[in-house]
């Protein structure tokens, strides 16, 4: 029979949240060599790449056209995420951000026919009435718009080159009124901020001072 540590410890989901460039794989990259986690990135390269066609690539060139295509599979992927069957695992967003903050400001800024938003309301309803989807933790990486722009430019993905501030800034207040403000939609864990606008030295002396609150949700 299984102890109470052992019982604990099944299907822990601690999920990174932050605007785009705002440093989540560099602390999941961190969390993973540090510790007994599994960390699950975001299939960023399965949006670049679905049987040859690249829809997030698509988006940002049309988002009018081509926002319902690639958010359709970002679901789906997430989905996919959430099922992988991991004792404690540390994933990269997740479902509930993909639909409250990159949905929610593509419809939000008259870039989503209103006939997408409804399917791709209706599938996400759906989902998460039907599925558990369990989240232990949300931990919010809480930068300016500023700095994730600097860090955009600094890691120059080719899809993400027309990205100006100001879809940084939305994508923040949506992040802010979801996150800090608990205004918008409804919070599927408990939210755990660190400030996330320092060089990589403080950040990691950060994620130091922040692990045993991190772990303490896996009971690691
Ligand atoms: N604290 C930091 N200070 C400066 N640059 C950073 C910091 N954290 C990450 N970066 C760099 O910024 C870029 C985006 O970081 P990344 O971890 O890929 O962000 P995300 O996964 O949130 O998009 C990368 O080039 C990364 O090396
Ligand atoms: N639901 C989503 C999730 C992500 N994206 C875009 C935003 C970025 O260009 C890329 C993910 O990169 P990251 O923030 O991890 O650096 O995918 C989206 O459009 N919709």
């Amino acid at each position: 029979p299984k102890s109470q540590s052992q019982l604990n410890l099944i299907n822990c989901t601690i999920c990174i949240e932050g605007n785009i460039a705002s440093g989540k794989t560099t602390c999941l990259e961190y969390f993973g060599k540090t510790s007994n986690i599994e960390v699950l990135t975001e299939p960023v390269s399965k949006w670049r790449n679905v049987r040859g066609h690249n829809p997030l690539a698509l988006m940002y060139q049309d988002p009018e056209r081509w926002g319902i295509t690639l958010q359709t599979y970002v679901q789906l992927t997430m989905l996919d995420r959430h099922m992988l069957s991991s004792p404690v695992r540390m994933m990269e967003r997740s479902i509930f951000s993909a639909k409250y903050i990159f949905v929610e400001n593509l419809f939000k800024s008259g870039k989503m026919p209103e006939v997408d938003y409804a399917v791709l309301s209706e599938w996400f309803d759906w989902l998460t009435t039907n599925i558990s989807i369990p989240v232990d933790l949300i931990v919010y990486l809480q930068t300016s718009p500023q700095t994730c722009h600097e860090r955009l430019k600094q890691r120059c993905r080719e899809e993400e080159k027309v990205i100006p501030l100001e879809y940084l800034e939305s994508i923040h207040q949506l992040y802010e009124d979801w996150l800090i403000k608990q205004s918008s939609s409804p919070l599927p864990a408990p939210v755990l901020v660190i400030p996330a606008d320092y060089d990589l030295q403080k950040m990691l002396h950060q994620y130091e001072e922040s692990r045993d609150k991190i772990l303490a949700a896996s009971n690691l």
